[in-house]
């Protein structure tokens, strides 16, 4: 199957590459980027050792594609999506740009929507919302912190007071893209643990929605976001106040029932590490009841570059185009 990869001179894009090349069914004709269109791959990527020219990123260079990942800023991507889709594409969008209603990504985002009329398009985290992205056209692949975030509240829907939970996020820098900014100097960045973005960032509205997706209700919630001192790999760990209902050991019992037949996710016993996740489309979860104060915490590792990002999207992919869900996905990490 012919795909076509946008954004392939950046860290998502890269990781597209890289786990493409063991696919067995998706074949990479057309990696495009913007400015460093014209490049060689072997240039700008040369831990891939693979080579060819990166193409402009117009609907022409895509032509003949029966699949685009759009690896690109979420006004790239609104650009892009309408003319892949008429072409006959399926796309699958790492942006934040699909993820939302158009007037709620307007208000958060602080931008317009220029395709307002794809919106929402399928939210593509498979373990949640496994049977709407089979056969989809456009999948709106998730950020990484509400990945890390939905795979540990998924098992938690009805056993919590749903308006009770805080979530902090932490993320290496490479979560932040392959651009250069003052806080992201090795200088800096190597050496630095700091919150941002609360309580406005962007992925908030996006937990919220699946959150009240799962609940059955809408819910503020309260989430912090962290760089800390990493390159890759993330944690997320959120806190909750169990109904009164809720035995302890309910808690377990429902992670074990979500995730014991899901590739991708694994219940550790104590608390998952994210060096242990790092190039693999893995999540790692645990949880803990306190029964001091009824609060349940739970604590997810993703690598933002694979389960956060890359690997999510060939995931949905293969769910979206009927192909094995696991293809071309590795679920063992690089250590150390
Ligand atoms: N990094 C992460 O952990 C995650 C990222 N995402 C999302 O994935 C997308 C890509 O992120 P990431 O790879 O980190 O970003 P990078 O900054 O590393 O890469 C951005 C890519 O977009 C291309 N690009 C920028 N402007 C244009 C343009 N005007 N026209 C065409 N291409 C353009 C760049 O090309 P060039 O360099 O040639 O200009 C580059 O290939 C973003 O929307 C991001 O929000 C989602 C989840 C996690
Ligand atoms: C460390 C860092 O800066 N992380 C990014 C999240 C990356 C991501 O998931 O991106 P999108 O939702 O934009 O696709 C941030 O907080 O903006």
């Amino acid at each position: 199957m012919d795909t076509g990869i946008v954004g392939g001179s950046g860290y998502g894009g890269g990781e597209l590459l890289r786990l493409l090349a063991g696919h067995p069914t998706l074949k990479v004709r057309t990696v495009a980027a913007g400015s460093r269109a014209g490049e060689d791959l072997s240039t700008v990527f040369p831990h891939l050792n693979t080579s060819g020219t990166l193409a402009p990123s117009t609907p022409e260079a895509l032509e003949g594609c029966d699949l685009v990942f759009l690896a690109t800023p979420h006004a790239v991507s609104m650009a892009l999506a309408a003319p892949l889709r008429d072409a006959g594409a399926t796309v699958v969008d790492l942006s934040g740009a699909f993820r939302l209603p158009a007037e709620v990504f307007e208000r958060w985002y602080g931008m317009d929507h220029t395709a307002p009329e794809l919106t929402p398009a399928v939210y593509g985290l498979p373990e949640l919302n496994r049977d709407a992205i089979a056969g989809a056209g456009l999948v709106a692949g998730p950020g990484c912190y509400p990945t890390a975030t939905l795979l540990g509240l998924k098992p938690l829907a009805g056993l919590v007071d749903p308006a009770s939970l805080t979530i902090v996020g932490m993320s290496g820098s490479s979560g932040a893209g392959r651009g250069l900014r003052d806080n992201l100097h090795v200088s800096h960045a190597t050496a630095n643990t700091a919150a941002y973005g609360a309580p406005t960032h962007r992925h908030t509205p996006e937990i919220e929605q699946q959150w009240s997706v799962l609940t059955g209700a809408d819910h503020p919630v309260s989430f912090t976001p962290h760089l800390v001192p990493q390159v890759r790999g993330m944690v997320v760990t959120l806190n909750a106040q169990l109904l009164d209902a809720t035995a302890p050991e309910a808690v377990p019992a429902a992670f074990h029932d979500a995730y014991d037949t899901e590739p991708f996710v694994t219940v550790v016993d104590g608390w998952p590490e994210s060096t242990h996740v790092v190039g693999a489309n893995t999540a790692h979860v645990g949880a803990a009841v306190d029964p001091r104060t009824g609060r349940v915490t739970v604590s997810c590792a993703i690598d933002n570059l694979t389960k956060g990002a890359a690997g999510q999207a060939v995931q949905a992919a293969n769910v979206a185009l009927g192909l094995p869900e696991t293809a071309g996905l590795p679920t063992m990490a690089v250590y150390p």
